[in-house]
């Protein structure tokens, strides 16, 4: 079965996609692809190969990121030159000609830069400058360089995903953790699926273990690491939800770090959302400073589809396929009554994007509110005033709400206003009912004599508690299989996503 999903993995675009990446990337020397180890190992990409052919090679997962050692030897050796000859140039500069006119402008400007000495015409060689005004300004033009001042050289923040020709760690040896945190998100289970099958099949890593409860599993009892094989998880990507159990909070750094040393772990895959990577963040840097060579990678999980810079974040168009059913529902409760308002609850902390995307799609929604546009309710230019003059045209009006929004509308205690969640998320008042009671009264208030409806429909966990649909699923294979390819590649301290439609890994810093 693993085979038949491998090899259909193949035919897809986005096989075809890294397959192009691999050509290129083995072609062109990439600033931050890993340098293979001398005894590098060669691989093919075949999904019925299940064990790759291995040579004896030490683990070598020091952090990737950074410029292997004989480059920096060679800009340190650069440095040293480039200051040497700066210092060269700069004794002449250093006795300006006595009576020579002060610089006009725009050479001050250049005095910031002065130029290479050419090879022809040796410092020492030169001739004493003149002290004629013309002379001054001819030699300005001698020692100062008009050309744009040396690039510095930044490393890039994302590679191109995918496998690469040579393997940075040795599969043998590997043992691999999965840990899922935070919300639920439809794909989770696919996700974990397709990293033990993925590192089974194509890369032969045979120790891989779930580890149940998010990050408090790694200090936690035996029985939270479970040893998960292709068998095992052969149908998880039918199930909602995630079969390792996810927690919020429980975040001891050493408690953790010493736990997956105590447990051999040498590639740590963490599932989550923005919490669950500063975590990984925090635990990748306590690596590097205890001198571990343990590979960690995240992969991006939020329903809410708010991390900004992937253009998408798998189980997002499930949710909002769910979500669109309840705007149905809501729309057809609310043309079904006299004076009717349908108003839905969408999932949507600081964004928008389910509420947004499910009413553009759905084409019922009269008004939608989200965390990024504040709205108030009475008055001119109010929620009240716009839904009046909707129901007038048409009878009935359909809201859609992200539970993000108006909070602020809401009246809070002391209390409420200092609640925070298990991982210090703060604690949000439920914006459905606040918005239905206030619709009720106010139409009370303002229109006692005619009949009016509001129906309140909260599909809340419905729409990230299920299963994948089919893009979902086949986008949660590639995220997974990126995370294998760049920790086999000898990568560490990255997550991978799309960014315009390219499948690339990035590092962690740019997405914190
Ligand atoms: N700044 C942080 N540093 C270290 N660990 C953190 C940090 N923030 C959160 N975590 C840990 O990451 C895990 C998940 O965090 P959180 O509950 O916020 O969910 P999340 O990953 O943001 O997912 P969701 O988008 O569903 O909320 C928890 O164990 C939490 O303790
Ligand atoms: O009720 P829980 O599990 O804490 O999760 C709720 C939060 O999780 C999210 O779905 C993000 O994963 C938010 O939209 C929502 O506020």
């Amino acid at each position: 079965m693993q085979n038949v999903i491998g090899d259909m993995l193949l035919n897809t675009k986005e096989q075809t996609n890294i397959n192009a990446m691999i050509r290129t990337v083995s072609h062109t020397r990439s600033k931050f692809k890993v340098k293979p180890p001398a005894s590098s190992v060669r691989f093919s990409v075949d999904s019925h190969q299940s064990t790759p052919h291995r040579a004896s090679l030490p683990l070598s997962l020091a952090d990737t990121w950074t410029p292997p050692p004989p480059l920096r030897r060679q800009q340190r050796h650069r440095r040293r030159r480039h200051r040497a000859d700066q210092h060269h140039r700069d004794a002449p500069a250093a006795q300006p000609p006595r009576r020579a006119a002060p610089p006009r402008r725009a050479d001050r400007r250049l005095l910031l830069r002065p130029r290479t000495p050419s090879r022809a015409t040796p410092t020492s060689s030169r001739r004493p400058p003149s002290t004629s005004p013309r002379g001054t300004s001819l030699l300005r033009h001698a020692f100062f360089d008009l050309s744009p001042p040396p690039r510095r050289r930044r490393s890039s923040p994302t590679a191109a995903a995918g496998p690469r020709e040579c393997l940075g760690v040795d599969p043998a040896p590997a043992r691999a953790a999965l840990v899922t945190c935070g919300g639920l998100c439809p794909g989770l289970n696919t996700v974990l699926r397709e990293l033990v099958v993925g590192l089974h099949e194509l890369y032969g890593v045979r120790d891989v273990f779930g580890v149940a409860a998010g990050y408090r599993g790694f200090y936690g009892a035996d029985e939270d690491h479970v040893r998960l094989d292709p068998a095992t998880v052969d149908d998880w990507h039918k199930k909602g939800g995630t079969v390792l159990k996810t927690t919020r909070g429980g975040f001891d750094l050493n408690k953790i770090v010493d736990g997956i040393v105590a447990r051999g772990y040498t590639q740590i895959y963490a599932i989550g959302g923005d919490g669950t990577m500063r975590g990984a963040v925090a635990i990748f840097q306590e690596f590097k400073r205890r001198g571990l060579n343990i590979s960690i990678t995240g992969i991006p999980k939020t329903v809410d589809n708010d991390i900004g810079i992937i253009d998408r974040s798998f189980g997002f168009q499930t949710a909002v396929e769910i979500a669109q059913q309840a705007i149905d529902a809501a729309h057809v409760e609310a043309v079904s009554a006299v004076n009717g308002i349908g108003l839905v609850k969408l999932m949507g902390r600081s964004t928008g994007h389910i509420a947004l995307h499910a009413t553009l799609s759905s084409r019922d929604v009269d008004c939608c509110l989200i965390p990024e546009v504040p709205f108030h309710l009475e008055g001119k230019g109010g929620l009240f005033e716009f839904l009046y003059s909707r129901i007038k045209e048409k009878g009935h009006a359909v809201i859609v709400v992200a539970e993000g929004a108006g909070q602020e509308l809401i009246p809070r205690t002391d209390d409420q206003k200092r609640e925070q969640d298990e991982s210090g998320n703060i604690v949000f008042l439920d914006v459905g009912p606040f918005l239905k009671s206030e619709l009720g009264r106010w139409w009370k208030r303002e229109h006692p004599n005619e009949l009016f409806t509001v129906k309140y429909i909260d599909p809340t966990y419905m729409i990230r508690a299920v299963p994948a649909n089919a893009t979902d699923n086949l986008y949660c294979t590639l995220l997974a299989h990126s995370a294998i390819h760049g920790v086999m590649a000898g990568f560490t301290g990255f997550v991978p996503g799309p960014k315009t439609g390219l499948t690339v890994i990035f590092r962690w810093k740019i997405l914190l």
